[in-house]
């Protein structure tokens, strides 16, 4: 029986790896890192010997590397079939259950589930139970796995079945809904998911906002916690990688030239998020107009400078969210902006280097989600920057928990009211700021991701 078992004592399963693949016009792969937090999160645990992470082959470049058998060591892609991966990826995951958990529906159209997305769940089940049947096939005896995120919700029920010898983990990266917004789920569809949730011995959160509304959840609708037990660790900024790539050749010439863009003298307001909705990109704009609208002292005098890289852009929400964007910085550039300066500098392209050099020159970081499960730019830009920055911090996103009291904190709804903070930032005294930024660089790397992932492998085996 035990020859059938795998070698891997440490499993990771995410849905996106830590990296994707992309094929050049001479039919060579080139491989680049995964976008976003849990990638950011994750990257610590690549160099243990034992472990494994297994992820979705995402792109045709990534389908392409596993059928010629290229890879990063200690990660297994599973080729999915691409139609099943959208239905699960695009459909249930990104459409459904991200919406749910960051409560994004317009209500009185949306969401209606019917045969389409009944077909759409059987693809994430199918989806769920390939992950299930991989970390099956790979896991030593009493090894321990930890499932990442809304993905693959189902997998720890299904893994249970398969291989009750394992300690199995699931980590949320979300928000968790209410349960009177999570019940707008189908009761058998909200069902499978906590009970396959439930499958896990422990479940983590980012904070015991997220945590409390999960057991709320679990009591109203599966009967309780079961033995399953809850934990929470907020994920930190990793400081060491961060001090150190960001002071590399590439991010000191995009320095310069931001600097070029920018502007001699010039205050500098930076954001940096995957165009996403929950991000609140659109508001955040807003909030820079009226800024410039009612302090005219500002006019010339600051540069918003804006990373919406791409996200899910399968997803015609997204991108009409993307031309939102586009149509508001032009709007603003062309209502403010003079020969010498523009007032919105806004960056659609994925540039990690140069959104490391905006890090470095923020004076002023704008974070204002609708919900967000941590929010890592609010814990690395503080880290980062050469001056020290002030963060403007929406009250909804889990980094509000750990960085709230040295932040200036908004209502991420109001515009009014996300214009006075970005007032108060640029005002505030370059004293304390550096003092206030010092003491944020010191709460967002309490928990750095190899800790944080270790004292999720303790818990879990304890
Ligand atoms: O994989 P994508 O669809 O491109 O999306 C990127 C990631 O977005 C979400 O990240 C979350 O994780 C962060 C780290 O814990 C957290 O700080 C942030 O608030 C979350 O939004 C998603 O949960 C991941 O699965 C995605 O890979
Ligand atoms: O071009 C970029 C700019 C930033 N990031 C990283 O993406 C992560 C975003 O994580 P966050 O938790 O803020 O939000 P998420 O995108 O995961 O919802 C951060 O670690 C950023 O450093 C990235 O991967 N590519």
């Amino acid at each position: 029986m035990a020859s059938t078992y795998g070698a891997a004592q440490v499993l990771v399963a995410s849905n996106r790896g830590p990296v994707s693949y992309t094929v050049g016009e001479d039919g060579s792969l080139n491989a680049k890192r995964g976008g976003g937090g849990l990638v950011s999160g994750l990257s610590a645990i690549g160099s243990d010997a034992d472990a494994l992470w297994v992820c979705s082959a995402l792109s045709d470049g990534d389908r392409e590397a596993v059928r010629r058998g290229v890879g990063e060591d200690g990660v297994r892609m599973l080729d999915i079939p691409a139609d099943v991966h959208a239905d699960a990826y695009n459909g249930i995951a990104n459409s459904v259950l991200w919406f749910v958990h960051h409560m994004l529906y317009q209500t009185p159209l949306e969401p209606v589930f019917d045969t389409e997305f009944r077909r759409q769940w059987t693809s994430y089940e199918t989806y769920n139970r390939a992950f299930a049947e991989a970390l099956a096939e790979e896991a030593a005896q009493g090894a321990a796995v930890v499932v990442q995120d809304y993905h693959l919700t189902l997998v720890p029920g299904m893994l249970r079945e398969l291989r009750p010898d394992l300690r199995i983990g699931h980590f949320s990266h979300t928000p968790w809904a209410p349960p009177e917004y999570f019940h707008m789920l189908p009761d058998d569809v909200a069902g499978q998911v906590l009970r396959g949730m439930l499958g896990a011995d422990r479940l983590g959160f980012l904070t015991q906002r997220w945590a409390d509304a999960f057991t709320a959840c679990a009591e109203r609708f599966a009967g309780g916690l079961g033995g399953t037990r809850i934990g929470v660790h907020g994920l930190g900024a990793d400081a060491d990688f961060l001090r150190q790539r960001s002071h590399e050749a590439d991010v000191e010439e995009r320095m310069a030239a931001l600097r070029e863009e920018i502007g001699e003298g010039r205050r500098t307001i930076v954001r940096v998020d995957r165009t996403e909705l929950s991000k609140n990109i659109v508001r955040g704009l807003l909030a820079y107009r009226r800024l410039l609208a009612s302090h005219a002292e500002w006019r010339e005098r600051v540069v918003h400078v804006a990373f919406a890289y791409p996200s899910r852009q399968d997803l015609a929400v997204y991108r009409d969210y993307t031309a939102e964007v586009q149509r508001i910085s032009e709007e603003i550039n062309a209502e403010y902006g003079t020969p010498g300066w523009t007032p919105v500098v806004l960056n659609l392209k994925d540039d990690f280097a140069r959104s490391l050099a905006a890090y470095r020159l923020a004076d002023v970081a704008l974070v204002n989600p609708i919900r967000d499960g941590m929010n890592l730019v609010a814990k690395e830009v503080p880290v980062v920057s050469d001056a020290g920055c002030a963060l403007v911090l929406s009250r909804e996103a889990g980094a509000f928990e750990e960085l709230g009291e040295d932040a200036i904190v908004v209502n991420p709804y109001d515009v009014t009211g996300t214009a006075a903070a970005l007032h108060e930032a640029l005002s505030m005294r370059p004293e304390e700021r550096a003092e206030r930024s010092k003491r944020l660089a010191a709460a967002a790397t309490a928990l750095p991701p190899a800790q944080w992932f270790l004292d999720q492998l303790d818990a879990l085996r304890g």
